[in-house]
């Protein structure tokens, strides 16, 4: 069936934003909006697409998981340093990210700069995952290519059947995206969107609204 797309449409009628609710650091206007998301038992809540740049400015997305948020140190996320993501961001160490919880009829999107976190941050967080969760970040060489699957499994079952253990490789650790500009989007009737988006200035946050 060839479904027409064009008139696939919802129209967003649930919540409205003021400037007047906004009277906090942004960021933890962040945490606040996710907290509701948590709530409303939204899938995959802390889900967030982050957006990088190549060498020959070409941008790439994909979605990562955000493990830790708060004012100073920004927002946290783990992957493999060698990625093609980790590649873009030694590069260009500026990226994106973007939180869209469709229930809520929600998105914020936030941009910085991106810089590693420490080897013992990458360390605590490495060791309160799952066993099997270690396994697959020492074995994958992410975003490589492999001749097949089975060799991937074949690398888990041996080093799962070894009981080694389980150290994080260096090339795998965190980053924190450090926010200067953070946008506050919330759906609404026919189009007619509410945007608040909050840009850094010296020590301050300028807050403003932005045409939908
Ligand atoms: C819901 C969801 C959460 C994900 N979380 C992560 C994550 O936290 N870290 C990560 O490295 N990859 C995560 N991935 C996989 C990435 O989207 C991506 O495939 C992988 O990091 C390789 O990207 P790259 O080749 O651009 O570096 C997640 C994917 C999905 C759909
Ligand atoms: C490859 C990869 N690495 C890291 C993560 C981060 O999440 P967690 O530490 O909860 O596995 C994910 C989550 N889907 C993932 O797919």
């Amino acid at each position: 069936m060839n479904r027409d797309l064009s008139q696939v449409r919802q129209d967003f009628l649930k919540m409205k934003l003021d400037e007047g609710q906004f009277i906090q650091h942004p960021v933890i206007h962040v945490k606040e909006w996710l907290n509701e998301a948590i709530k409303n038992n939204i899938q995959e809540p802390t889900a967030a697409t982050l957006a990088t740049v190549s060498e020959q400015n070409r941008p790439s997305s994909r979605v990562i998981l955000i493990k830790h948020i708060d004012e100073l140190s920004g927002f946290w996320f783990f992957t493999n340093y060698l990625s093609r993501k980790g590649k873009q961001l030694e590069l260009n160490h500026f990226g994106s990210l973007n939180f869209f919880w469709p229930q809520l009829e929600r998105q914020i999107r936030i941009e910085g700069k991106v810089e590693k976190l420490s080897p013992e941050q990458s360390d605590v967080y490495f060791n309160s995952r799952p066993k099997d969760s270690k396994i697959s970040a020492i074995i994958s060489e992410q975003s490589q290519f492999i001749k097949s699957r089975k060799i991937l499994e074949n690398k888990f079952q041996s080093l799962k059947s070894s009981n080694k253990t389980l150290i994080r490789p260096q090339h795998w650790g965190g980053y924190s995206l450090i926010p200067d500009m953070i946008e506050f989007w919330q759906g609404r009737a026919g189009r007619l969107h509410d945007r608040i988006v909050f840009e850094q200035n010296g020590n301050n946050w300028n807050k403003t609204r932005l045409a939908p």
